[in-house]
């Protein structure tokens, strides 16, 4: 199985390391959580899932040399691809899917900044891509959610048994997504993770279980979050 690991963000919303010299946040992928920098934990987790066996990350070329260390830290068994990235999500994962073997059918995508996804949620995911040709890990809401207008005004409630809260490892065969995410730039759709693309082209896309640990670290609180499930993983 395929990998492809978005990690070419620019950490806005995280914004707690500063500006780079040349402008521009340092990529959070790139800040430590407990001893290792947040893009390992991915790594690592990778590695571990004994279903994937080859990895593509993309980046911008500025955080090379560090992902380099990083990959040189890690020393994976496996074989990895450092494509550059794009301004948005989409372009990045579009770029990683003109990077991938000739011969991939199938395909993993998982957001670097989800750092806590387990070894099993990628062989689950993995697992299901057998059966469905489209597939995102995801978890039912908590929350209440409300629709909201620009005077802050509610306009509805949805109930909140059908709302699910997407997350990554997202799964599709490759071909079909390389059309969706064609169709996504002809068309100048802008969607926040792949499954959107799939949905507007008529695809079905199916749920996989996800984690609520595997959180998406976003902004401050969630480098916390994330540190306290890293510690009690690592000190039961
Ligand atoms: N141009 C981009 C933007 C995002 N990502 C990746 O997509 C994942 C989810 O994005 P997000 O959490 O929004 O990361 P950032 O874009 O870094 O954060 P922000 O939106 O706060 O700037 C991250 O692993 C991020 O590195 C990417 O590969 N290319
Ligand atoms: C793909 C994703 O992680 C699913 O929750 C999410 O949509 C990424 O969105 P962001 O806008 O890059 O935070």
């Amino acid at each position: 199985m395929h990998l492809l690991i978005p990690a070419a963000g620019m950490g806005r919303r995280m914004g707690s390391d500063g500006l780079r010299p040349a402008g521009g946040y340092r990529n959070k992928l790139l800040l430590t959580l407990l001893d290792k920098p947040l893009l390992t934990w991915t790594l690592l987790s990778a590695e571990a899932a004994t279903c994937i066996d080859w990895i593509g990350i993309m980046g911008q070329p500025v955080d090379f040399p560090e992902f380099k260390d990083i990959l040189a830290t890690v020393n994976l068994s496996k074989p990895v691809e450092l494509i550059q990235g794009g301004d948005t999500r989409q372009e990045s994962v579009y770029n990683g899917l003109q990077a991938l073997p000739s011969d991939a059918e199938q395909v993993l995508i998982h957001d670097g900044a989800r750092c806590l996804a387990t070894p099993q949620l990628f062989e689950r995911c993995a697992q299901a891509l057998q059966e469905y040709q489209g597939l995102i890990a995801a978890i039912p809401v908590k929350d209440t959610i409300k629709v909201v207008d620009e005077d802050g005004l509610i306009l509805d409630t949805p109930e909140r048994k059908q709302l699910w809260a997407a997350q990554t490892p997202q799964g599709f065969n490759v071909k079909l997504l390389k059309d969706c995410h064609e169709q996504g730039r002809q068309q100048r759709w802008e969607v926040t993770d792949d499954a959107a693309l799939f949905e507007k082209c008529g695809l079905s896309v199916h749920i996989v279980m996800g984690e609520e640990t595997n959180l998406k670290v976003t902004t401050p609180v969630d480098l916390s979050v994330a540190e306290f499930i890293l510690k009690a993983r690592h000190n039961p």
